[in-house]
């Protein structure tokens, strides 16, 4: 397999430096850069067109989060080429609020009358996301308050203050904690789900018994769509799929009787968890209610989750009020996220109906379910990314010790060629490149053409890498000094000097950053809008050392500032 890879060796910035190279546009590349700043040394890079993508994290905040970090790839197809990036999950939440911070710029302190107009920004840009009424109404006014009652905080910008209590508010409005699934205590814990036609439920109910497995629970499916035949048959293949056994009992038996059976087939197994799929409606009708009232009689459930699809907005949020009135529901499951770019139904469930959301489908795949978590959906709602997602998602698939060994080179700012051309062979299985991207901040908004731009650019990179003698991948510092080592690569990959000297300076700029962000970071766990301000703020003040080490340095800086700020005529792609 031809190694191809689309890698976050917690290096968004050699992403966004093979952007700069390439794209020749200003704007862009110091759009890119800022991004990557901005994600405190989250990075991501790519290369390869022809063969498997794939993909792997790290995020650089502290050591716990590292420890989540383990390696592993997965292999996302053949080739980044013709990938659609669909809109940013609640992108365009994300724009409408940006507006209104850019009203602050400028100020001094937030005041009655500065937040006027930045309020009426925040309450459109939620409506069109189709939140509901009263729940913006309440949310603005406590916002409101709020803001103006904050006063003048030494070295925090009013915009910025204003984000944090927005932020804080949207992790309120959701739910605050996240509101993890409850196990009967003795005898199986049974899972009713419950939903209208088409909103994901059969699929969830298999992705439900795939999250609990890798939790170490033993599960078994209920069919209970007597309605349609295909549904037992779907369900019975999704079994197979997770490798979960289903109890189906044909069209003819009551889904009462076939719950009651059900439940009794997976007492005799000593089944931990029992998920029952029911039949779905195109609408609420009374004849569905009193079916499900009776299974749920039948069963004695410990958790009736009601499968919601996120794209119907605020509807969803009213179904599961009508639901939780008519049966009594103890949460929800708020599926196609991956496709919701207005966020309504997120914001608005817990509020109106007062259930929490527990889960979310993120995709179509077998491990697109994970919780709800209210402060990340915030995080990524204000365009700071689902960063802990995201290396949530990596430590399934990294290795331990690689993460740490990685660390330690970090640390001491050793971080060489051989990190990064190993990280990009550490293919992740960490679902689509669209999913993905939309968890890296800022990465959502990166375009199809842009992906290929860094697909490109990241495959000339690697060139030039295997170009490298292992003792110049070690020792990039050898790169540094010797215009004829840089020559010769140049030659060897059949790239231009200057090319070669812009990576070299990139890879210094990269263990610069790095080492910053790692160290202000350190003994911090979640990167937060404060720390991340101090990350930025210490990055921008430079490495620390002793003058020795400064001096010595000194060349070699120089070196990294010319090449770095030279120009690239023809862009860093040209003439490959
Ligand atoms: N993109 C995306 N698609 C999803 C998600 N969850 C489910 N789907 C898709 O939605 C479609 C409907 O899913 P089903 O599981 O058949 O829905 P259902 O609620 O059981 O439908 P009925 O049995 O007709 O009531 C399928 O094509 C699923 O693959 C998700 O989180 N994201």
């Amino acid at each position: 397999m031809e190694a191809v890879q689309f890698s976050t060796v917690a290096s968004r910035q050699f992403c966004a430096a093979s952007h700069s190279f390439s794209t020749n546009t200003k704007s862009w590349s110091r759009g890119v850069s800022t991004h990557a700043r901005k994600s405190s040394g989250l990075r991501s890079s790519w290369t390869g067109s022809n063969g498997p993508v794939s993909l792997s994290s790290r995020n650089l905040f502290a050591r716990d989060v590292w420890r989540w970090v383990n390696s592993k790839s997965v292999t996302l197809g053949r080739g980044m080429r013709g990938v659609v990036v669909r809109a940013e999950m609640f992108g365009q939440l994300t724009s409408g609020l940006e507006a209104a911070w850019n009203k602050l710029k400028g100020e001094e302190v937030l005041t009655k009358e500065n937040i006027v107009e930045p309020m009426r920004d925040i309450r459109r840009a939620l409506l069109e996301a189709d939140v509901s009424l009263p729940v913006v109404r309440r949310f603005v006014q406590t916002v409101s308050e709020q803001a103006v009652g904050v006063g003048l905080i030494r070295g925090v910008k009013p915009d910025q203050q204003l984000v944090k209590i927005v932020h804080d508010e949207l992790v309120k409005l959701m739910g605050g904690e996240v509101s993890e699934l409850v196990f009967a205590k003795s005898g199986p814990t049974v899972i009713l789900l419950a939903g209208l036609q088409g909103v994901g439920k059969t699929t969830v109910c298999a992705k439900l018994a795939y999250y609990l497995k890798k939790q170490g629970k033993s599960c078994m499916l209920v069919a209970g769509d007597v309605y349609r035949p295909a549904a037992i048959d779907q369900l019975v293949i999704l079994g197979e799929q997770v490798d979960v056994p289903v109890y189906a009992a044909g069209t003819d038996v009551k889904p009462s009787v076939i719950a009651k059976q059900g439940l009794e087939a997976a007492k005799k197994k000593n089944i931990d968890v029992v998920i029952m799929d029911t039949a779905g409606r195109l609408q609420i009708d009374k004849a569905m209610m009193d079916e499900l009232k009776e299974v749920k009689r039948a069963l004695n459930p410990t958790e009736v989750l009601l499968v919601v699809d996120a794209m119907t907005g605020q509807e969803a949020a009213g179904l599961v009020t009508s639901f939780n009135l008519e049966i009594g529901i103890t949460g929800a499951i708020l599926t196609k996220l991956d496709g919701d770019s207005r966020g309504g139904a997120a914001l608005s469930v817990k509020e109106v109906s007062g259930k929490p959301i527990k889960l979310v489908g993120r995709g179509e795949r077998m491990e697109d379910l994970e919780p709800f978590y209210p402060d990340r959906m915030a995080g990524r709602i204000l365009g700071m990314g689902d960063v802990l997602s995201f290396v949530e998602k990596a430590q399934e698939v990294m290795r331990q010790e690689d993460a740490e060994e990685l660390q330690k080179k970090i640390m001491s700012a050793k971080f060489d060629f051989n990190d990064f051309l190993k990280q990009t062979r550490a293919v992740a299985r960490m679902g689509s490149v669209t999913r993905v991207l939309g968890m890296i901040p800022g990465m959502g908004k990166v375009t199809p053409a842009q992906i290929r731009e860094a697909e490109k650019n990241l495959k000339i990179m690697e060139a030039m890498i295997e170009a490298m003698t292992p003792e110049e991948r070690e020792k990039p510092e050898l790169l540094a000094e010797s215009p004829a080592r840089r020559k010769r690569i140049a030659r060897d990959s059949g790239k231009t000097e200057q090319q070669v000297s812009q990576v070299v300076a990139q890879l210094f700029q990269m263990r610069v950053r790095m080492k910053n962000l790692m160290g202000v970071m350190e003994g911090g766990s979640i990167p937060t809008l404060s720390n991340l301000e101090e990350a930025l703020k210490t990055e921008q003040k430079g490495p620390t050392g002793t003058a020795r080490r400064k001096k010595r340095s000194e060349s070699r800086r120089q070196f990294i500032d010319s090449a770095s700020t030279r120009p690239s005529p023809r862009g860093f792609g040209a003439g490959n």
